[in-house]
């Protein structure tokens, strides 16, 4: 997937500026941004919903904005789902989808897929958050698609939820499906991400993998101990020379070495471009 110089005003409002981005083929990519960076817009455009006023785009060798059903096809959207669904069982819903593909994937395969076989036969209204996401994935996935678009996947749900859904798209991903991810959890970025880019007023500030992002892995080790005269912090290049200098064999008491998380590493990028 190739996006290059995309732009798009909704009036006055320039949503986006000039977006360059490359994904490849098995990629897990996750677009980072502060609330109306542009990432909806953006992925929307990728996704064929959204007409862009310029910029070249070109998703799994189409262009969005004239690709026909055998692409749409190809593509998986995760939604929320539908209210009115509520009524039908998880099993219904997940045929229903499968009805508009020429050639779905195995109803009860991608039901266990999601890790909702016990629940195949309750009704959609019945499930909680964390489920009904993972029917939404069902729902995005029926059709086979090589590439999966996932928008805020896991908001609202309780730690343990997220760390099962992870392993949920780590599967998908494991299986060669590129899937595009937006989210504003950091964690999930570095969890799940091959590469992230990072979206401010409609431009890329930023783009790596989840460790080197903002120059984050050649950032200076801070340690911290606590020392007689109370606590201690010094900013360093050598961590492991600094601690065996001070330490001289003894215990330091309270020693950390921390360098900056992606968190501090993004809050740092998007502070500094606004
Ligand atoms: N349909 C629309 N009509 C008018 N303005 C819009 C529309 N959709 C988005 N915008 C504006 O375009 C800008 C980018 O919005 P967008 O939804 O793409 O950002 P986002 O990065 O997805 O934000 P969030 O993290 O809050 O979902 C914002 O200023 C927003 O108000």
């Amino acid at each position: 997937m190739t996006v290059r110089g995309l732009g798009k005003s909704y009036g006055d409002v320039t949503a986006v500026a000039g977006v360059d981005l490359a994904i490849r083929r098995g990629e897990v990519f996750a677009l980072l941004g502060p609330n109306g960076a542009g990432k909806t817009t953006t992925v929307e455009v990728l996704e064929g919903h959204r007409r862009r006023d310029r910029g070249e785009v070109s998703v799994l060798g189409e262009d969005p904005g004239t690709a026909g059903r055998a692409w749409r096809a190809r593509i998986g959207i995760v939604l929320q789902t539908a209210n009115d669904a509520a009524e039908l069982t998880v099993r219904e819903s997940v045929r229903h989808y499968a009805g508009y593909y020429a050639h779905p994937a195995d109803v009860d395969e991608v039901i266990e897929r999601v890790g909702l076989t016990e629940k195949a036969g309750a009704r959609v209204k019945s499930l909680s958050g964390g489920q009904r996401r993972r029917l939404d994935v069902a729902l995005g996935i029926i059709g086979g698609p090589e590439l999966v678009f996932l928008d805020e996947p896991t908001t609202g749900f309780d730690p343990e939820a997220r760390r099962q859904f992870w392993a949920l798209i780590r599967s998908l991903a494991s299986t060669g499906t590129t899937i595009l991810l937006t989210t504003h959890y950091l964690d999930e970025a570095e969890a799940l991400a091959d590469r992230v880019a990072v979206i401010v007023g409609g431009r890329v500030v930023a783009e790596g993998t989840p460790a080197t992002l903002g120059g984050r892995s050649q950032a200076k080790a801070t340690v911290s101990w606590l020392a007689e005269e109370g606590p201690r912090t010094m900013l360093t290049d050598t961590p492991t020379a600094l601690i065996a200098e001070l330490s001289r064999g003894r215990e330091l008491p309270e020693l950390t070495v921390t360098r900056p998380s992606l968190e501090d590493t993004y809050l740092e990028l998007i502070g500094e471009t606004r």
